[in-house]
């Protein structure tokens, strides 16, 4: 017997290699010459089945389709073996690749005709078409004209100039063919954005070349990573909020929804043309990057199960802020760019919701996935295996792009060096408690309330001002978070008069109770309220039961909220 390191098995591992890599002559060989002539090259089943599963998925989805739309045109009849005269190679979406179509050389068909189906088919975008009508051998060669470029960097001759130049509202994505710019309107097409990728498929790439342009110009991020490392170039950022674990994102989630509710309210009494001319005065532009979605809305669900208390809603609050934030309109400025490895509706919440993304960027799709998330485009272009390499779907339209590829330097750099470079810091986490406010007002220092709206400039702020909004736009909520940075402007909580003592301070309630009532202005959330009673020892004792819930009397609670320990400026703890 053979042992394996016998040349006999020496050359039949090669061959299986060799097989494995490019399987269609094997494939072809076991066509003309049968299965046992394969096997005997040493051509394993495995190998073969799964190299002829895929030439028939090929064969199904590009070629079949192809030559039931092209025989009648060019005069064939359709039961000729599409592969006699149809070349077209796997890789036929790769930038060098080349189709071949051999035509009857009478040539008595219309050759626009032929060169729109072939387009239409094939999926192609940008390809030129090189007729040879002389003779016998008569065909027609495809290729593309213009690809996107290999690869984009910053370091690209003029690319750091583009990346200035670009609207605040639409950073650059990348290139696609010809070099033109490939962006995505926040205001004019989508207010979020959907990325669906496989893993390694260049998700953190693309949220890190998004994210440092909305954060250059003065928008605030929130990163929700459960992953906690997905983008270290964040960390530290002005203008950033990092929230690594399930809890944080649950209570950034119902906070961002409690400031959405706020800014719609603030929109409703702006006049339209107001609105229209000036958007920021909602807010600063709040960008939310949301990693893994399929397996954050798990975790979510299940922190939930774990904090929920009779009484409580069956649904996580933090899933539903998710639904309430992409349902909000491109006015509030809340912009969700979400990843997920495979967007099934479920993922997302329902397949309404999928259609809150205007805009999706496609890498290394299957069919399925792009049958499902792109429905209106069709043909399917053809997924590349080209690192960055993506399909950036908007109003119906799929453009081949190359990702501006940043390194986390780079996108740290330009993050910092936009508006947040000019000595102010990122979103102070310190709201004062407003009594004055509604309970469910999202008040803070820079709008105030809803009612007093900020004087209107008369034109947008120069981003050199944008950013004394955005600094000023405080958005989460509690004191015990964050104490204001020493330049982050304070004037609210500096002017702010002392809440009276009301005299409501003595009720015994209920911890739902008293947070709807008289603590949402004080601590993120009613989660945050209840993990404190088990973790915190300085919470209040109870000092009565209703049933078999707990009673707490309030001025206790409001006392041990104002006065619990604050955490380091910069954290991003939201309670
Ligand atoms: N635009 C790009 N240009 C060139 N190469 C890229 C680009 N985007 C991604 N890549 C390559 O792909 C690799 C994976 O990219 P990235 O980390 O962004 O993927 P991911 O989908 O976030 O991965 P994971 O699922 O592991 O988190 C990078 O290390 C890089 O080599």
């Amino acid at each position: 017997m053979p042992t394996c390191r016998s040349p006999l098995a020496f050359r039949c591992r090669r061959r299986l290699g060799g097989v494995w890599e490019n399987p269609d002559p094997a494939i072809a060989a076991a066509q003309t010459g049968g299965i046992g002539l394969v096997s005997a090259a040493a051509v394993g089943g495995a190998v073969y089945g799964l190299a002829t599963r895929k030439r028939r998925e090929f064969m199904r989805e590009w070629v079949t389709p192809l030559h039931e739309a092209l025989a009648v045109p060019l005069g064939m009849s359709e039961l000729t073996d599409p592969c006699r005269y149809l070349h077209v190679p796997r890789n036929f979406s790769d930038d060098d690749a080349e189709i071949r179509i051999d035509v009857p050389a009478h040539m008595r068909f219309n050759e626009d005709l032929v060169v729109d189906l072939i387009v239409k088919k094939l999926a192609l975008e940008n390809v030129s078409f090189t007729w040879r009508r002389a003779g016998k051998d008569t065909h027609v060669i495809v290729k593309k004209r213009q690809a996107p470029p290999k690869m984009l960097r910053l370091t690209d001759p003029g690319v750091r100039e583009i990346l200035a130049k670009m609207p605040e509202s639409a950073p650059l994505i990348g290139f696609g063919a010809g070099k033109k710019k490939v962006s995505v309107d926040l205001d004019a097409d989508s207010p979020h954005v959907l990325i669906s990728a496989g893993t390694g498929g260049g998700k953190s790439t693309i949220l890190r070349t998004i994210c440092c342009q909305f954060i250059h110009n003065g928008a605030h991020a929130y990163v929700l990573d459960f992953k906690r490392i997905s983008h270290t170039w964040a960390r530290g950022v002005p203008g950033v909020t990092y929230c690594r674990d399930i809890a944080e994102i649950h209570d950034a989630l119902i906070r961002l929804a409690q400031e959405g509710r706020r800014r719609l309210s603030l929109a409703e009494q702006l006049a339209d043309d107001v609105l229209e001319r000036e958007p920021w005065r909602v807010g600063p532009r709040l960008v939310i990057l949301l990693e893994e979605v399929n397996a954050t809305m798990a975790q979510l669900k299940r922190h939930w199960a774990k904090i929920r208390e009779p009484g409580d809603p069956k649904e996580s609050p933090a899933i539903d802020a998710l639904a309430e934030i992409l349902f909000m309109g491109r006015q509030v400025r809340l912009h969700v760019l979400l990843v997920a490895q495979s967007a099934t509706a479920r993922a997302i919440g329902g397949p309404e919701m999928r259609e809150n993304f205007a805009t999706r960027i496609l890498v290394r799709y299957t069919l399925n996935a792009w049958r499902m998330l792109v429905p209106e485009v069709s043909p399917i272009p053809m997924p590349s295996d080209h690192n960055g390499r993506v399909q950036v779907v908007t109003r119906g339209r799929a453009q081949e792009t190359q990702v501006l590829n940043l390194s986390n330097e780079e996108a740290r750099e330009w993050a910092m060096s936009g508006v947040h470079s000019k000595g102010t810091t990122g979103p102070s986490l310190y709201k004062p408690p407003a009594p004055a406010a509604p309970a469910d007002d999202f008040a803070d220092a820079w709008s105030t309330s809803a009612s007093e709206l900020p004087p209107a400039p008369a034109t947008e702020p120069p981003a050199s001002h944008r950013d004394l909004a955005a600094e000023a736009s405080v958005l989460t909520s509690s004191p015990a978070a964050v104490a204001p940075a020493a330049d982050v402007p304070d004037t609210a909580a500096a002017t702010l008069p002392a809440p009276p003592a009301p005299a409501d301070d003595d009720q015994a309630l209920g911890l739902r109770e008293a947070y709807d009532n008289h603590l949402s202005e004080i601590v993120a959330s009613l989660d945050a309220l209840r993990r404190a009673r088990h973790d915190d020892p300085e919470f209040p004792a109870p000092v009565g039961k209703r049933g078999a819930a707990f009673l707490y009397r309030v001025g206790d609670l409001k006392k041990w909220a104002r006065n619990r320990p604050r955490a380091a400026p910069g954290t991003t703890d939201l309670d």
